[in-house]
């Protein structure tokens, strides 16, 4: 309904545009009107890979310029016209954009925006080295509508206008779609997203090479607009600057940002260069760096965001905080309390086998030749003093780190090495000890993301979401931002998520961190649900008191090495581990 009643919004919105279109008589502000629909379209391109995705470009100029070349040297030298070549540069876009983003994906954070800049300064001097500094569209007046040459600047207005629907449905419905979440679930929190199942490296080649083929086709459609080609005019800074800036004034990671920022800037631009351009010259630069500055300045995730959040908070909404009642809220279970797991038969099948793990940094043995078993339905402890290697042993375990040595069975099949995404989807669910949760996102997404590693359909996904929600007591959070969320909401949602992927084993890591003494009664019982459910669980905490209630047996590490493994009573009175570990004090408190 509401997808119906923005289309229809959208439609409306497009119809006046195109009247006011019809109405402008002077040829310089219809072709304003056009250039805001290609920056719009642009901006959508850049959106597409950086807002959803967070990995700048400074690169898309690239895209763009081979789309406007590609185009003008199709009509000299094949005699092809635009309308078979703005769909042609859409494939050339994609095809670039999957060649670039191979090797630059390897590169995060200003790394990838630095080295995405280089691509089109490599193809400038390229095509200025060609000799094509200045290539004009040969004129066809025997058939000009055919090589879109026409009289009536308004009827390019129309063709931009429809090309910008075009990228705005695309946009929508990625948004919509599992690949758009992934895309949302890699901007928040990379990790998080691997090891929710998702496979970001494939995601990534899939959104630049969906953004290259739009910036392509708008790139061959503004060769046609403005009838000649040149260098600067495609692959300049200024070109890529413009993509980045309209979507980042307008609003990154919405398919809104761009068409509020080219609206806005576009015309302002063109305006101040019309009436001031001969006596200060290059003054649109300075507008989109006084723009970057006043957004922020204001508004650092740009106008539609801002102006979102505060109309959320005025109209008492999402954004607005906790709000719901705690007497029989999140995390409180039935049968929950403090007593010790009773002793229970464990099933002699052994889901996960680690054997003779090992990896070093540099120098130092972070885990050194670490084996144990852990049988179906256990609950698992791995304790030991800070820095003795519990958390880069579940990250070998979990594949964030590939082992040195050591085998990782999981179900009988040797995982060491393989990535997240690949081990979720063998079973292996994970929790963080810093929370990463997808801020921006609701509970309801925050768990639907977990679950699309075994979902193969959306609504099968909302159901996996839906249960895992119920099962840790998360229902009437479900539609709150995970932004408004206590610490122990939090960690009940990462429990959800992780949950939601129908894992067999889940590998939890300080869950119960940051919490206070009834807030751990309630996640404790949260994890003995899960358990229950029959889900195999190896958890890492220092709470001790709460895990001898919580673990079947324990691993005690030291110095990368496993000191001792046995249960809780006899775990707790071993020398080794009070010597190492639990200290004197808690032994003579707890005798
Ligand atoms: N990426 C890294 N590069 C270099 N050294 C590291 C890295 N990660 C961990 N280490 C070192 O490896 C050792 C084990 O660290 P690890 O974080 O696994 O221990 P831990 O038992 O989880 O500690 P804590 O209880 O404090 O979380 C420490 O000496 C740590 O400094």
């Amino acid at each position: 309904m509401k997808a119906f009643r923005t289309s229809l919004i959208l439609l409306l919105a497009a119809a006046a545009y195109l009247g006011l279109a019809l109405a402008v008589e002077n040829s310089y502000h219809q072709l304003i009107l056009t250039l805001v629909l290609i920056w719009a379209s642009f901006g959508l391109s850049w959106n597409m890979l950086s807002g959803y995705t967070g990995l700048v470009s400074f690169g898309h100029a690239s895209f763009f310029g081979l789309g406007a070349y590609a185009t003008v040297l199709a009509q000299i030298h094949f005699g092809l016209s635009p309308w078979v070549m703005i769909p042609v540069s859409g494939v050339i876009g994609a095809l670039a954009g999957l060649l670039i983003g191979l090797p630059t994906f390897r590169l995060r954070g200003h790394y990838f925006a630095l080295s995405m800049l280089a691509y089109p300064l490599a193809l400038l001097y390229i095509f200025e080295w060609l000799g094509l500094q200045e290539v004009t569209f040969p004129m066809k007046r025997e058939d000009p509508a055919w090589f879109m040459q026409f009289s009536d600047p308004r009827i390019y207005t129309a063709i931009a206008l429809a090309m910008l629907l075009l990228f705005i449905q695309i946009t929508r419905h990625v948004e919509r779609t599992r690949f758009g979440m992934g895309l949302i679930a890699i901007k928040q929190n990379e990790a998080a997203a691997e090891a929710a199942g998702i496979d970001t490296l494939r995601l990534k080649l899939k959104a630049i090479a969906l953004s290259g083929a739009i910036a392509g086709a708008t790139g061959a459609f503004y060769a046609v607009v403005l009838l000649v080609v040149t260098p600067i005019s495609v692959f300049g800074m200024l070109v890529s600057a413009q993509a980045l800036t309209v979507a980042m004034f307008g609003g990154v990671g919405t398919v809104w940002g761009p068409i509020i920022g080219a609206a806005i800037l576009i015309p302002l631009g063109e305006i101040l260069h019309a009436e001031l351009g001969s006596r200060f010259p290059g003054i649109q630069g300075v507008i989109l760096g006084v723009a970057i500055v006043v957004v922020i300045l204001v508004a650092p995730e740009g106008i539609f965001w801002k102006a979102r959040d505060s109309w959320r908070k005025r109209s008492k909404g999402l954004a607005a905080g906790p709000a719901i009642p705690r007497t029989a809220g999140p995390g409180s279970f039935a049968g929950a309390g403090p007593a010790p797991l009773a002793r229970r038969e464990l099933s002699d099948e052994i889901i996960l086998d680690v054997q003779s793990l090992s990896r070093s940094f540099g120098g130092l043995k972070a885990v050194q030749d670490v084996s144990f078993k852990v049988r179906k339905g256990m609950v698992l402890g791995i304790i030991g003093p800070n820095g003795a290697g519990k958390t880069t042993l579940f990250n070998v375990l979990n594949g964030f780190l590939r082992p040195d040595a050591g085998r990782v069975i999981v179900n009988g099949v040797d995982m060491a090495g393989r990535k997240p995404h690949a081990l979720c989807a063998a079973g292996v669910g994970r929790t963080f000890q810093v929370m990463r949760p997808f801020m921006r996102l609701t509970v309801a997404q925050n768990v639907k993301v977990g679950a699309y590693v075994k979902a193969r359909t959306e609504p099968e996904a909302e159901s996996f979401a839906a249960r895992a929600i119920a099962q840790l007591g998360l229902s009437d959070c479900a539609a709150r931002l995970a932004s408004t969320l206590t610490t122990k909401e939090l960690r009940l949602m990462e429990l959800a998520r992780a949950l939601a992927g129908q894992p067999r084993l889940l590998l939890l890591d300080e869950t119960l961190a940051g919490l206070g003494q009834s807030e751990i009664d309630d996640v404790i019982a949260g994890i003995r649900s899960l358990s229950a459910a029959g889900i195999t669980i190896v958890i890492i905490e220092h709470t001790m008191q709460a895990m001898v209630r919580l673990v079947d047996e324990f691993v005690v590490l030291d110095h990368g090495e496993v000191l001792v493994v046995g249960q809780p009573q006899a775990i707790t009175r071993d020398k080794r581990v009070i010597e190492a570990y639990l200290g004197k004090k808690w032994s003579a408190r707890n005798a």
